[in-house]
């Protein structure tokens, strides 16, 4: 393969104690963007991102990341165009990272890795009554990723980096609200899209991805403060949560299409 052994490793993975190969798995993510075999495709429209910071509920940590929720019982923050035929509500965003700087990001762009990767889950509120059953549609989820490379401090991040002690155990939640995460999505309209799927459990054939070309630039105090939560719950063992992505998955008969030239 391009830069990696593939399901083997997602197979033996720590993480994903997933069967050593998923039913059929056709459309698996994370995969590696070789730029120059990306094709361009003028038919894709700018991406619309329309996001109402008081449907932002809480933060938690689920053990395998920390999640921000959304409410989205309404279409109050929803995203629509790019490559999509529908509108689709945001649920959550997360992050993956790794334990040093060297890696971290599912994603490869010319199999170089970030430092962390940002992931912004949308449903298709349109033709599925919930997320639960949008889950397990092929066009069912549109997950927007964003790379992180280490540089400037990023003033958006902080207020989440600010929470983080207190979710620093696995199923811990604190309130927080007003938060626009577009803030944490970079201006540049230029991004990647494929078919593909989640990249942790159920790993279901449901995305569309979108991958932002363009990283949000954020210091190491800030990556270093991801690195301070744990996987383990208060009074277990501690596990420190780092290199939380999935390996690299084949591409097998995908093309991936650029919205820029
Ligand atoms: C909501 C959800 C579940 C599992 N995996 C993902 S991910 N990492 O593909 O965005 N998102
Ligand atoms: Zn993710």
């Amino acid at each position: 393969g391009a830069c990696c052994s593939y399901r083997l490793r997602d197979a033996l993975h720590p993480l994903w104690q997933s069967p050593l190969a998923i039913p059929g798995g056709t459309r698996q993510s994370p995969i590696n963007i070789q730029w120059r075999d990306s094709v361009y495709d003028p038919f894709l429209k700018p991406l619309k991102i329309a996001y109402d910071p008081t449907t932002c509920l809480h933060i938690w940590n689920n053990g395998y990341s920390f999640l921000v929720e959304f409410d989205d019982s309404t279409d109050r923050s929803i995203i629509v165009g790019g490559p999509l035929k529908n509108q689709y509500r945001l649920k959550q965003f997360h992050f993956h990272w790794g334990a040093i700087n060297d890696w971290g990001s599912e994603h490869t762009v010319d199999c170089k890795f970030y430092p962390a990767e940002l992931h912004l889950v949308h449903w298709n509120a349109v033709e599925y009554p919930s997320f639960e059953e949008a889950v397990m549609e092929g066009n069912g989820l549109a997950v927007i990723g964003v790379f992180l490379k280490l540089g400037a401090r990023h003033k958006g991040l902080q207020t989440l980096v600010d929470a983080l002690p207190a979710v620093r155990h696995k199923d811990t939640v604190i309130e927080f609200d007003d938060f626009d995460p577009s803030c944490l999505i970079p201006s540049c309209p230029d991004y990647w899209t494929y078919a593909g799927s989640l990249t942790t459990p159920p790993l279901t054939e449901s995305v569309t991805w979108i991958i932002k070309k363009k990283p949000i630039e954020v210091d190491e105090d800030q990556l270093e403060a991801f690195r301070t939560l744990l996987f383990t719950s208060d009074g277990e063992e501690e596990r420190r949560m780092v290199d939380n992505f999935r390996p690299l998955q084949p591409l097998m008969n995908r093309t991936v299409r650029s919205s820029f030239r």
